[in-house]
């Protein structure tokens, strides 16, 4: 079972101005928190104070209910683990590097060959054990620092950025691979990321930062469909982002958009706004001559940029809308530029921000 982590009124300055300013975190035993918001918010800085490595100015860490005391917290970094961007390994073997921390440990040798070989084996590296550590690709290295880090058997990880610096294929393999390993351990983890795909897969909750501040928190679903701030709503792949002025009417919320096209929207929101829409909430039909419905926009196709086995669809719909869609659609609805085409979306798709 992973250790609960509580954070209680942390403040931390740096460089004469404050930093960070959360009130209140508790990170249970076996969650998994994503930590995200845009550079300088502040994410590096929590991560270091819930992994103590930086005592904050003002405020209390507690770990499983223990209030830690920063002279004798080694007790609690022995059931912890951390794992950086840079691999950060020494120049020795890939297994010496693993097997670094249970020597210190004082492990028998035979333990220390099993252990090492079991966590080579699960990230798929016992191929390389007696490689050195400089003769690695950026990947391996990773995946050598997460071996070194679970070969520990820790109660609670956590990771700065661990795959930033990856290609796309073994990004998501390791994503994959963490994301099994942590259900089946139960480890308590937390991790900052810039990649918002990220989030669905790895973590159960997501801790928005902006200023130092935790701005939001919640499910990766939640975060993604409906950020607190239009920042944010870049930051996790929110392509549409108009401003408009919205009103409630009845039941329903209308909001004008700059250009003068209305939408029923799933935010109950009053005044100037932004209209925010994820684009793979936009489902583009072939036009028909049925009468216009709620939140149905003729246009036309701008641009077709492909990505990976996605592709962005840049449309003018008298406002401008980037859809995205599968290359399988794309061929099987003969989706190419200057086509002519409607793009619908629910409501509820339409989530609205204060502006
Ligand atoms: N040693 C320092 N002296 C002064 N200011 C610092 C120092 N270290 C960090 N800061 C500032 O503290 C703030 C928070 O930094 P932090 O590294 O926690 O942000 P972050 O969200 O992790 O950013 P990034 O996404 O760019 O890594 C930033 O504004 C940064 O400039």
């Amino acid at each position: 079972m992973g250790i609960e982590i509580r954070l209680e009124g942390i403040r931390v300055q740096k460089g004469g101005r404050e930093v960070l300013a959360v009130d209140e975190l508790v990170v249970r035993g076996s969650e998994v928190w994503a930590l995200i918001g845009p550079n300088g918010a502040g994410k590096s800085t929590l991560l270091e104070v819930m992994a103590l490595l930086e005592e904050p100015d003002r405020g209390r860490v507690f770990y499983d209910g223990h209030k830690i005391d920063y002279r004798r917290a080694l007790f609690w970094r022995r059931r912890m683990a951390v794992v950086f961007q840079e691999a950060l390994l020494l120049d020795t073997t890939v297994f010496n590097n693993v097997a670094l921390g249970l020597r210190f440990r004082g492990y028998p040798r035979s333990v220390i060959k099993d252990k090492v070989e079991h966590w080579l084996e699960v990230f798929r590296i016992g191929n390389l054990a007696d490689r050195p550590a400089r003769c690695l690709s950026g990947g391996e290295a990773q995946r050598v620092s997460l071996a070194r880090a679970f070969v520990l058997e820790p109660q609670v990880l956590f990771l700065d950025e661990p795959f930033a610096a990856l290609d796309l294929p073994t990004r998501s393999s390791l994503i994959e691979e963490l994301h099994y390993i942590l259900r089946q351990t139960g480890i308590t983890a937390v991790f900052v990321t810039h990649d918002f795909t990220e989030l669905p897969f790895l973590a159960d909750h997501v801790a928005a930062l902006q200023g130092g501040r935790i701005i939001q928190r919640g499910t990766p679903g939640h975060i993604l469909r409906r950020p607190a701030s239009i920042e944010l709503a870049g930051l996790v792949g929110i392509s549409n982002i108009l401003p408009g002025e919205a009103w409630l009417q009845g039941g329903t919320v209308r909001v004008r958009l700059q250009g003068g096209v209305t939408l029923l929207a799933g935010t109950r929101l009053n005044g100037r706004v932004v209209a925010c829409l994820r684009p793979e909430e936009i489902t583009l039909q072939a036009p028909d001559t049925s009468a216009p419905a709620a939140n149905v926009l003729r246009g036309c196709i701008r641009r077709i940029v492909p990505r990976g086995s996605l592709c962005r669809i840049e449309l003018d719909c008298g406002i401008p809308l980037v859809a995205e869609t599968g290359i399988h659609q794309l061929r099987q609805e003969g989706l190419t530029p200057g086509k002519e085409v409607l793009a619908a979306f629910p409501p509820d798709a339409v989530h609205l921000i204060p502006a």
